[in-house]
């Protein structure tokens, strides 16, 4: 029998969503920093490749107050990175932190900070934002087109990637010079070369300019396909496009944002996923799902019954922040023919729509199905998102891991110290 693939996994600390259920009484604090420790210690001894943290630069609103299924409010991702830097020892740490509003030789700086501070742990997942919205936030208002967001995004790795390599390994700073479209600097980086020599890169994006960004630079890409078929489609998409890069599939890690629910049989996991998911998603919440698409009021439908007949207002804007949808009118009608295919009522129609989870099982099913997405190609590994804050991948690492490790599909120990040895990266040559 040959050995399976490795699997990297990594743990994604809940944030705006409704996947998390924040009602829970076993749910704790999004800003205390126990939580962020709580479950970066729960990745480290399930040996995770690395601890990740989303980021929103601005709370959603819809019908004008602050919308109430996020988080409201949380801390900014290096800082809270760093300070788990002192708590950890071996798990990666990946903040997301957006190449729009911010600039090359400023957070190069953080980052490479961070990447010293934690021994060579650092991770930078390059998001660009998606509205004037969250720009209204900055000085620079909306300040870019999508199009243009993205090449931004690339010359801003380019950049930080300039300023990273202008250490020489004996620890000599040269000059550095960055000339482009979207940056003119020039100048001496202050912070020695890293551990890592340049931080690993993550990527998020979906478009074709998303994926190509990612062929061209990304070490790992969080990606939203997390069923088997979309899995292999998109994996076989991104890794098609790196040979025009010079690069080879192992290159990158594709890992999917994924939900696991647990029971000691398959038949209790089920049971559990369901309850999980009617708190997932309330009568309230379903009808702000809707709103959200149908851009009007439809406070006076009753969850629990069916599905709204108008149509939604093409124009129409109640909700504020990351919710897109590209044709309304037709998302609408899928969605209602959904609901008359199979009954459903407004909100079981949402938790269908909203709330299905990724591997639902007994440990040893839920195993064999992780390690069936890296066995089909569709998946390098995964980035656990759980549903509570911060005890939410206990029993995962307590139940899952060990089957893992035994099976040989995880890491028994971390063999490596920096984050590039856990994703299997090699450290790069100065401007290779
Ligand atoms: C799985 C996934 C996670 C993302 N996480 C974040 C995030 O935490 N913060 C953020 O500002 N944007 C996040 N994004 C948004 C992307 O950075 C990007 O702005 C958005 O997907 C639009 O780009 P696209 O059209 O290429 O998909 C995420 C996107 C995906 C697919």
């Amino acid at each position: 029998m040959t050995a399976p693939r490795r699997m990297h996994l990594a743990a994604h600390f809940p944030g705006v969503n409704n996947t998390t259920v924040w009602s829970d009484p076993a749910s704790g604090s999004q800003v205390d920093f126990s939580s962020f420790h709580h479950l970066a210690r729960t990745a480290e001894r399930g040996r995770f490749d690395f601890f990740f943290l989303a980021e929103g630069l601005r709370l959603r609103e819809h019908k004008g107050r602050i919308h109430d299924l996020d988080v409201v409010g949380r801390p900014e991702s290096v800082t809270v990175l760093a300070a788990l830097a002192a708590v950890t020892e071996h798990v990666g740490l990946a903040a997301t932190v957006n190449a729009t509003f911010n600039e090359p030789y400023e957070l190069a700086r953080r980052l490479a900070s961070l990447d010293h501070l934690s021994g060579g742990r650092a991770a930078w997942n390059v998001v660009t934002s998606s509205d004037a919205f969250t720009g209204e936030n900055f000085r620079r208002g909306g300040f870019l087109d999508h199009a243009d967001r993205y090449t931004r995004a690339a010359e801003f790795v380019t950049a930080a990637r300039t300023l990273w390599d202008s250490w020489t390994p004996g620890g000599q700073a040269r000059p550095f010079v960055h000339r482009g479209r979207h940056f003119d600097i020039h100048g001496e980086f202050t912070v020695p070369r890293t551990p890592q020599g340049r931080p690993v890169i993550i990527q998020a994006g979906d478009s074709g300019q998303g994926r190509e960004f990612a062929a061209s630079t990304a070490d790992v890409v969080f990606t939203r396909h997390g069923t088997l078929e979309a899995g292999r489609a998109f994996y076989a998409d991104v890794k098609g496009r790196l040979a025009r890069y010079g690069r080879r599939p192992d290159d990158v890690k594709i890992m999917p944002g994924v939900t696991v629910v647990l029971g000691d049989t398959d038949a209790e996991a089920a049971e559990r996923a369901a309850g999980i998911r009617r708190r997932q998603v309330s009568g309230p919440t379903a009808i702000v799902f809707l709103e959200q698409l149908w851009g009007r009021d439809l406070s006076g439908y009753d969850p629990d019954g069916p599905f709204p007949d108008i149509d939604p207002e093409p124009a129409g804007e109640v909700s504020q922040g990351r919710v897109r949808h590209a044709d309304r009118l037709a998302t609408a009608a899928r969605w209602r023919a959904l609901a008359e295919e199979k009954g459903l009522s407004i909100r079981e129609t949402v938790i269908e729509l909203a709330a299905r989870h990724s591997f639902v099982g007994s440990p040893e099913t839920v195993a064999t199905a992780l390690e069936g997405f890296v066995a089909a190609g569709a998946a390098d590994g995964f980035i656990l998102v759980p549903h509570l804050t911060p005890g939410g991948l206990d029993d995962f690492v307590d139940r899952v891991v060990p089957l893992l490790q035994e099976r040989g599909s995880l890491r028994a120990e971390y063999e490596g110290t920096t984050l590039r040895d856990h994703l299997g990266l090699p450290r790069p040559a100065v401007g290779g």
